[in-house]
């Protein structure tokens, strides 16, 4: 199939650093403000890829849960296919694909799990539904069946008929301090703008102009 005539011309108010909020955390909370605002569809939705200690690399979505100074959260299974790279090489990077607004937000940095009391928290506020299906994936592992992972669900509703569901050992989040967030917003002839922070000797946030 030929799809090379699929094309956007993007048409944006040009952004320009002055634009810029000087700390990349407000400025990312202005642009997420602004995707909600735009009715993205899940916008908190964000491409994590990974790299396994042998160099093999590997992408799937999460959901961003919290973000703040400090770093973004998001939450998985300790024993999956992206905790295992994590475990061997922690640099990681994020994307937000915000293509309806013509913009996508990269961040890079490393990947560290958050304590078990954050995700404690975290874990007791989902939905019944979803504590019990973290009890029953083994996450990224072949099975054989649907109806296996039906079976085990029914078995643990049972024995969690009453009370809290506590957290499982093997499941939790990981914080992704940004050591570099870079903003581009489409612009018309491709002359796309891009800017990208990153922290200089002292720690300081610098923000560059990257060519599109
Ligand atoms: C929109 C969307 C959101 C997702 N959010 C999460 C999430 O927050 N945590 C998670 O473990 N998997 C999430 N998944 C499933 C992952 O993409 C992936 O299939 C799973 O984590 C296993 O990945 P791995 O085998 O590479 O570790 C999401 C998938 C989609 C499409």
């Amino acid at each position: 199939m030929d799809i090379s005539a699929f094309r956007q011309d993007y048409q944006n108010t040009p952004l320009s650093k002055t634009d810029l909020d000087a700390d990349p955390i407000q400025q990312f909370a202005r642009w997420f403000q602004q995707a909600c605002d735009a009715g993205i569809h899940e916008p908190n939705a964000m491409s994590l890829a990974t790299v396994s200690a042998s160099g093999k690399p590997s992408l799937r979505m999460v959901l961003l849960k919290f973000f703040d100074a400090k770093g973004f959260v998001f939450f998985t299974n300790y024993g999956s296919r992206k905790a295992q790279d994590i475990a061997g090489n922690q640099e990681v990077a994020l994307l937000f694909p915000w293509v309806d607004l013509a913009r996508q937000v990269i961040i890079t940095g490393p990947a560290a799990k958050v304590s078990a009391m954050e995700s404690a928290r975290y874990f007791a506020s989902r939905p019944r539904g979803s504590q019990l299906g973290a009890w029953v994936s083994h996450q990224s592992a072949v099975i054989s069946s649907r109806q296996l992972l039906l079976q085990q669900f029914d078995k643990l509703k049972q024995k969690f008929v009453n009370g809290e569901i506590p957290l499982p050992d093997f499941w939790g989040g990981y914080r992704i301090a940004p050591e570099s967030i870079e903003f581009w917003q489409g612009q018309t002839s491709r002359l796309h703008d891009r800017f990208r922070y990153r922290k200089d000797e002292n720690g300081a946030w610098v923000i560059e102009r990257l060519a599109p």
